[in-house]
């Protein structure tokens, strides 16, 4: 409990959404592909990944890259060998069905038309190959051949197979009570065992009875006779009373494996499938084991009132330490995190301005867990120019012998520019250092100026060098 407590505080509706949005794309996919290979394949790859992960919580290094390179291959085999199903998957369902469609009710097969139509087949020796497919998709096994959109009645039926419509070669295939395809082509069957009087029709309707899970009726033009086949099942009608038995327990079947009820349970545990499998992904990224990183970050501050200036920050970076998972702490880099600060209630003079786990903006999975320092001392001024006097500033000593008779400064005033407050204490700026010992005779040395506090700045464009022009004469011997 206290676990489940652990993993879910810090939870965004963000993360929720996240993990909704993802659980939702897998269920799309699952009724998309439900009933083909490829979601077995797909499957497979999922139980694979759960032992690749349980094989790195155990530290299996070798097992783990081995599950790895399966996956990696799995995926490329999927691609390559149902390719031809997957477009077939892709090409007969509609743009509502990707996103949003739930799937049809099948409406129940009118057995009693098909028994009638196929005896008035036979008793006219119209030959005729019907398919009533169940829960597999037949899709990937047959070539289609012309869409039909018709409400299945004997008269239809009996059209169809009719020698002078152009579609009366070729199977018909029904799906709940309508004709939805003509003139379709089935898979032949390589069986060698045939009785001799079964040609390519009776050899088509047994290969798609192998390859699927279909039920397929013929009626011999030859014979007049109903052959029903299912699975390796070749059952030879008699009369209408046992094709309508054989009927409807194909339709049983059908219902009960399109029933709603059942159809419900299915996509209900898949959708919980997908939602556990997407949590559980969700979590291992954003809360597996946690590991801890200390990014130093640079400050911004917004916000500023326009008139004022910041002249000194106790601090231009702050240093945070971060928690989340393993996978996401490495990958961090610390321009995707940032710290913000508001100065809009700042005033001139010193501000001290905390650092809010507000003003700090993390990527999704990553916890704050220290801040240093904590508050920042921000100097914010108005900006002023002032222009000051320079003084050299010299050390040292002169020979004894030696006097310095005068030193010019070229310039001799500097203008600067700085904080208000600051300036009204500021009467003079000082060179660097200039060393008295070596100087024997006059001369000029150039010298940077000393700009304390160092928000002070010289005006814009000025150099920060003069040169100072001094001259020295000789004491004059004491007279004895
Ligand atoms: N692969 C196929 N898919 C669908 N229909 C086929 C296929 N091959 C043949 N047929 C149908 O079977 C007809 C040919 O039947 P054929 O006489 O060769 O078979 P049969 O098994 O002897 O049947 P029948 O007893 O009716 O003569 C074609 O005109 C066509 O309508």
């Amino acid at each position: 409990m206290e676990t489940l407590t652990q993993l879910t505080t810090g939870l965004r509706w963000q993360d929720v959404v996240d993990i909704l949005l993802n659980s939702y794309i897998l269920f799309r996919l699952y009724v998309l592909f439900r009933g083909t290979n490829v979601i077995r394949m797909i499957m497979a790859i999922a139980m694979l990944w759960i032992l690749e992960r349980t094989a790195v919580y155990m530290g299996l290094i070798v097992t783990s890259w081995a599950i790895q390179g399966i996956i990696a291959a799995a995926a490329l085999i999927i691609i390559i060998v149902f390719r031809n199903e997957i477009a077939s998957v892709l090409q007969t369902r509609n743009f509502k069905s990707f996103f949003w469609g739930i799937p049809q009710r099948q409406i129940q097969t009118p057995v009693d038309i098909i028994v009638e139509g196929v005896y008035e087949l036979a008793r006219r020796k119209l030959g005729a190959l019907i398919v009533l497919p169940l829960k597999k998709g037949i899709e990937t096994v047959i070539q289609s051949g012309i869409p039909w959109k018709g409400k299945l009645s004997r008269e239809m039926l009996l059209s169809i197979f009719w020698h002078g419509t152009p579609v009366h070669d070729g199977a018909a295939i029904i799906q709940g009570d309508q004709i939805v395809e003509v003139a379709a082509i089935l898979p032949l069957s390589k069986r060698t065992d045939l009785p001799s009087y079964f040609g390519t029709r009776h050899r088509a309707a047994i290969g798609l009875a192998e390859q699927s899970d279909a039920l397929v009726i013929v009626v011999s033009e030859e014979r007049g006779r109903v052959t029903v086949f299912k699975d390796d099942n070749a059952i030879n009608i008699d009369n209408n009373i046992e094709l309508r038995h054989v009927l409807q327990e194909h339709a049983g079947e059908a219902t009960a494996a399109s029933g709603l009820k059942r159809q419900a349970l299915e996509l209900g545990i898949a959708a919980m499938i997908c939602l556990a499998g997407i949590t559980g992904i969700w979590f291992s990224f954003a809360r597996g084991l946690e590991a801890l990183v200390t990014l130093e970050v640079p400050v911004e501050f917004m916000n500023r009132d326009p008139n004022l200036e910041i002249f000194s920050a106790s601090a231009s970076s702050v240093s945070l330490q971060l928690s989340g998972s393993g996978s996401l702490i490495k990958s961090i880099r610390s321009d995707q995190v940032k710290i913000k600060l508001d100065l809009a209630n700042a005033v001139a003079g010193l501000n001290q301005i905390p650092i809010a786990r507000e003003s700090i903006a993390l990527p999704p999975g990553i916890q704050l867990k220290q801040v240093d320092p904590q508050m920042l001392e921000v100097n914010l001024d108005r900006p002023v120019q002032k222009t000051l006097p320079i003084q050299p500033d010299w050390t040292g000593k002169l020979a004894d012998n030696l006097i310095l008779e005068d030193a010019r400064l070229v310039p001799d005033t500097v203008k600067v520019v700085g904080g208000s407050q600051m300036l009204k204490d500021i009467h003079t700026i000082y060179t660097e250092k200039i060393p008295l010992d070596n100087i024997t005779t006059g001369g000029t040395v150039s010298v940077s100026l000393v700009l304390q506090p160092s928000s002070l700045k010289l005006e814009d464009g000025l150099k920060n060098r003069i040169d100072v022009i001094y001259k020295v004469r000789r004491r004059p011997a004491p007279s004895s």
